[in-house]
Formats: C-alpha cells, sequence, structure tokens
C-alpha cells in the first residue's frame, strides 16, 4: 500500500474500556501488564477518541451504575486493609463454607429441574469466580446436582514427543491447564457449556459459544447454539486434538483429545468479560488477583438485585457477614489514556 499512515489510511475502529481486565500476561508484574497495554501502543496517540458516557446496560439501576464506575476507577474508599466495603444486601452471610455456597448456587440457580426442562431460561445465569481451580469445583458441584444421567468423556493425552509418553501419561491426565477441556468431562442432557476454540466462526461456532447438550453419544455430541443469528441451530461436536500452549506452566506439551468444551454453570470472571447475564454469582474464595477484575464480575449484571456476592473470610470463628473486599485498579492506566 502507498501510505505511511496507520493500517494504510484505512479507518479502523477500536473498542475499549480501561476499567476491564488488561491482556492475561503470566506471571506478569504490574508494571509489564500496564507496558502491554494499549495505552502505550505507539497508535495510541495518533487516535482519534470518542467516549461513551451511559452505561446501557445498567441503566434502570442507577445507584449501582455509579457505583460500579466507583470500583472500577477506584474511586470507592478503602479501609486501612485497602478494602471496600459492598452492600449487605447484595453479600451472602457466610456460616459454613458448603451451607452459604449452597445459599449462592440456589440464587443463582433456583430450580435445576426447570433447568434441565428449559435450560434458555437459566443459561444466562451464572456464578463467577477469579480462578480456574474454583471455577472447575463449582461447575462439578452443579452438574452433580443436575438432573439426568452423567455421561463420563475421558481425554486421551500424549506428549508432543512421543518418546517420553510412557513416563508422563498418568501425570497429563491430572492436568487441567487453561483453555483445554478437562481429562475427564462429565455431561448431562440439557447443561450448558462453553465452547473452547474457533470450530467454524461462520456457523457461529467461536471460542466462547455457549451452547445446551442435546444427545450425548460415545463420539460425538450433539448441542444446540444459544445466542445470536445461529440461536436454536444443532451442531455436533466431535473430539478434537488439542494442544497446550507454549507458555504453560507444567513445561510439558502435550495434546489432548477430547470434546472442545467446558460446562458453564461457573466461568471465571476473564471468560465472562462482555457478557451481560441476568443472575452474576460471585464468588470470592479468594479476593480477586488483578485489575479490573471485581469491576467486570459485579458489571455483567443489569442491576443490584441480580447479583449475590459471596466472600469466604480469612479468619473466622461465628457466623460472619463481612462485606469488605479488596478491588484492584492500576490507576496508571487512567493517565495513561489521557494522553
Ligand atoms: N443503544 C442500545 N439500546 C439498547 N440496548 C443496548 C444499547 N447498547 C447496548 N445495549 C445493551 O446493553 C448491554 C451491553 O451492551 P454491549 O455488550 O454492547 O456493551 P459493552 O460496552 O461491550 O459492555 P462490556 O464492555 O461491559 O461488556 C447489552 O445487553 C446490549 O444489548
Amino acid at each position: 500500500m502507498d501510505s505511511n499512515l496507520p493500517f494504510g489510511g484505512k479507518v479502523v475502529v477500536f473498542g475499549g474500556d480501561f476499567r476491564q481486565t488488561l491482556p492475561v500476561i503470566e506471571r506478569a508484574t504490574k508494571h509489564v501488564l500496564i507496558e502491554s497495554s494499549f495505552p502505550n501502543s505507539i497508535l495510541w496517540s495518533t487516535l482519534h477518541k470518542l467516549k461513551l458516557t451511559q452505561n446501557i446496560r445498567a441503566m434502570l439501576d442507577l445507584v449501582f451504575s455509579q457505583f460500579l464506575l466507583r470500583i472500577g476507577e477506584g474511586r470507592e474508599p478503602v479501609d486501612a486493609n485497602g478494602e471496600i466495603a459492598l452492600s449487605p444486601d447484595i453479600v451472602i452471610p457466610y456460616y459454613y463454607k458448603d451451607q452459604s455456597l449452597n445459599r449462592l448456587v440456589e440464587s443463582v440457580f433456583p430450580d435445576l429441574q426447570l433447568y434441565s426442562k428449559d435450560p434458555y431460561r437459566m443459561i444466562n445465569r451464572c456464578i463467577l469466580d477469579p480462578k480456574n481451580s474454583s471455577v472447575d469445583e463449582l461447575n462439578e458441584l452443579l452438574i452433580n446436582k443436575f438432573p439426568g444421567n452423567v455421561q463420563i468423556y475421558i481425554s486421551s493425552d500424549r506428549t508432543v514427543e512421543q518418546r517420553h509418553q510412557g513416563d508422563y501419561e498418568d501425570f497429563l491426565n491430572s492436568q487441567n491447564p487453561k483453555g483445554l477441556p478437562p481429562h475427564k468431562l462429565l455431561l448431562k442432557e440439557n447443561c450448558p457449556i462453553m465452547l473452547l476454540r474457533n470450530l467454524n466462526p461462520n456457523e457461529g461456532l467461536c471460542n466462547g459459544t455457549k451452547l445446551i447438550c442435546r444427545e450425548l453419544s460415545l463420539n460425538i455430541i450433539s448441542t444446540e447454539i444459544v445466542f445470536g443469528i445461529h440461536a436454536g441451530k444443532t451442531v455436533f461436536i466431535p473430539k478434537i486434538p488439542l494442544q497446550t500452549s507454549d507458555n504453560e506452566r507444567n513445561g510439558i506439551p502435550f495434546i489432548r483429545t477430547q470434546f472442545p468444551v467446558r460446562l458453564c454453570f461457573a466461568l471465571t470472571i476473564n471468560k465472562a468479560q462482555g457478557q451481560t447475564l441476568d443472575y452474576v454469582g460471585l464468588y470470592l474464595r479468594e479476593p480477586v488477583f488483578s485489575h479490573g477484575q471485581l469491576y467486570v464480575a459485579l458489571s455483567r449484571a443489569r442491576t443490584a438485585a441480580d447479583l449475590k456476592v459471596l466472600l469466604i473470610p480469612g479468619t473466622f470463628d461465628e457466623k460472619k457477614i463481612d462485606c469488605r473486599t479488596r478491588n484492584i485498579v492500576f490507576n496508571k492506566i487512567f493517565h495513561l489514556t489521557q494522553q
């Protein structure tokens, strides 16, 4: 192209909200995360910026919408421990872990029988958690509670380097890297799942697409697309080989052959970014650990009435209504966007 302008002079539209999470970089410091975000790009100063000012999703609850902005911009007052206070109306009191967790689950999924009969009524209700490990625990709890016969799909895992296969098989089976389906995938008819790969974007099958399991055969699962122009369409999902990402911590690259899906009763906060949910249960077994996570999680709901938070206190002797939790906001990112 005969042009020195960015993108060869073509108009390119970017959309973003720096109150939300920053690029995910494993074990990166705050400095690296800020360095890697868009306002540090040489393109930033060349862009013409337009600001959206109204939160349409939460427009029916102005108090909530203003609270979200204070959380997102780090303006909500913090105590000596650096924690903000959530309204007791949205916090589930903590008694014992199982009891309180059940209350959270029942708030989000009040009737799993109804869910299994008419999954569309509840597919947009979800429990969010900062970490993958808690998300897996919650999904397992919910698939066990969900009515119907369970189908167990076991993946076959092999090392990329064939000669190491014998040494590592059990180890690979025990691994649960993010972005890969589990070794032992538990599914039931009508349960909600999320696709983990772009199988066929033109047909609506993208990474993150929500599906309902309809028929579970040995080698293929029949599912239904939930949202968008392809909603209601039946799609068959095969098992496919999926490789761990290069920066995976365990260091042994391997290939898992499995259906490229995970249950999605519960999702990580990062995976829920961009979604509008009918009901949000936020499970903070541990506080959020990075910029924007609390804002993203809370702002998936339309009103404060569509939200319940369970905070697990660090130490406790008895019933505890602890409404305080950590909010992480890197203010520097907002300063950079002003440039
Ligand atoms: N102009 C509008 N009129 C009616 N509803 C709207 C309008 N704009 C957005 N919405 C609704 O508001 C919700 C959020 O919209 P959208 O996902 O486009 O916003 P977003 O800025 O990408 O949100 P986020 O980044 O927080 O995920 C959606 O449910 C969408 O249907």
